[in-house]
């Protein structure tokens, strides 16, 4: 979906302006306000193609949106089917804009690109120094010192989301971590969350095998990054430094011990996306809470606070914010000091007698979403988040 808009502005530009008839002097005025605009309008497109920064779906879209309003006027092409996901997010976020005027639509959208061009600069993400990042970690910073091994989940500005990529960087940091000098081993987030679960736009780019095949290697992938977190030798400890949802969600049943900040809240709001329990959580989470108390989380959608979760068992103690990371890296230390094969063999004297059983949960687990994932339901949700910020 790479600069979506400015391969649409190539696509959908217009060589020739359309001229309405206006009377002599107002047709001179609004040639010229039309020309000014026309010619910011031709820079803007111009710019798009020129941004440092992905601008992201929902933008991209915007932009696209605008561009149509501002060269066609209102949505006039016939509503897609719901399985071509990209030409009914972009439908949706053209029809969005009713009948806005076109020069409305095209000074919005010299605006919106005036604004991607003054924030391009900035960025949230943190750029690990170059002694602490291994070669090829993009979407991880993952740094090991004082006996921890810490893998910081490294896409802030998407709120953590776990893109293909990020999944199989951390089953590839997981496998490192399994086999180096540290004790213990730390999944974090940077930025303001943890993580909001599974990327929604890995919904989007539709392999040649069509949406079957998109869903069975999604299926394979979610198998095989739940059991990195099933078989992993050593404690496993979760530091949540926000909020939480999904996947990131489910997959702290399967830590040693799960640290929080009271900012932070677990949601898992698999109904409302039209799918269904991951991460062995089916399993782990009525255990751990109750068959009720995992109803409400993982088929009514309920999001935990902290002391929630924690008052449910998913999370081992909450800190308050402003101490938290002092507080909880302070413990974490001591505890990595401790005799490293106790702390394995222990491990896996606890996680060996329910370790056959969780790989055949996760396997059922994936084989439904698998199938949940070709749902009218599922889709319908993942358009309505990938389009939602196309609505004016
Ligand atoms: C056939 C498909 C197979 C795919 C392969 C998958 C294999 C593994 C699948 C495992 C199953 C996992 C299931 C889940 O995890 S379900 C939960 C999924 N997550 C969500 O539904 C959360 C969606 N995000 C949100 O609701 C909000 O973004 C959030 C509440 C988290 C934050 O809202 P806020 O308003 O504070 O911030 P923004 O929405 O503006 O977010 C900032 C930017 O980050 C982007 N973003 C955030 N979360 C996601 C996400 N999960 N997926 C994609 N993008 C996300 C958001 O769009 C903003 O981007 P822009 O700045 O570009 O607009």
């Amino acid at each position: 979906m790479a600069h979506l808009a400015a391969g649409l502005a190539r696509r959908w530009c217009p060589s020739s302006l359309q001229v309405v008839n206006f009377p002599v002097v107002q047709l001179h005025v609004s040639l010229r306000a039309m020309r000014a605009s026309h010619t910011e309008f031709e820079n803007a497109m111009n710019q798009v193609k020129l941004l440092k920064k992905d601008p992201g779906n929902e933008v991209k879209l915007k932009l696209y949106a605008l561009y149509k309003q501002a060269t066609e006027g209102p949505c006039n092409m016939p509503k897609p089917g719901v399985f071509d996901l990209i030409s009914k997010a972009k439908w949706d976020a053209w029809n969005a804009l009713g009948s806005l005027p076109k020069e409305t639509a095209k000074q919005s959208y010299v605006d919106l690109v005036s604004s991607l061009n003054s924030s391009s600069k900035s960025s949230g993400q943190v750029e690990p120094r170059a002694d602490s990042k291994p070669p090829g970690y993009e979407t991880l910073v993952v740094t090991s010192e004082d006996g921890i091994t810490k893998i910081m989940l490294n896409r802030p500005t998407k709120k953590n989301a776990m893109n293909p990529q990020m999944y199989h960087e951390i089953m590839l940091a997981l496998e490192a971590a399994s086999k180096d000098e540290s004790s213990i081993t730390v999944l974090t987030g940077s930025g303001d969350y943890y993580s909001s679960g599974n990327d929604l736009t890995n919904f989007t780019d539709i392999p040649s095998g069509g949406v079957q095949e998109k869903a069975k290697n999604g299926a394979i992938l979610l198998r095989d990054f739940v059991g990195c977190f099933i078989d992993f030798p050593k404690p496993l400890i979760a530091v949540v430094n926000g909020p939480a949802v999904g996947i990131a969600v489910t997959t702290l049943g399967l830590f040693d011990a799960v640290y929080a900040t009271d900012r932070a809240t677990f949601h898992t709001p698999f109904s409302h996306l039209g799918q269904s329990p991951e991460g062995c959580s089916s399993h782990t989470f009525p255990r751990i809470m109750s068959p009720s108390k995992a109803t409400e989380m993982l088929i009514f959608g309920k999001k935990l606070t902290a002391r929630e979760a924690c008052a449910q068992g998913l999370v081992t103690e909450v800190f308050p914010d402003s101490t938290f990371q002092k507080e909880v890296w302070t413990r974490l230390k001591a505890y990595a000091k401790l005799p490293p094969n106790a702390m394995r063999i222990s491990k896996q004297v606890i996680r060996n007698k329910e370790k056959e059983k969780l790989h055949a949960i996760n396997a059922e687990e994936c084989s439904v979403l698998q199938e949940r994932w070709l749902s009218d339901e599922c889709m319908n949700a993942v358009v309505n988040f990938l389009s939602r910020k196309a609505k004016l």
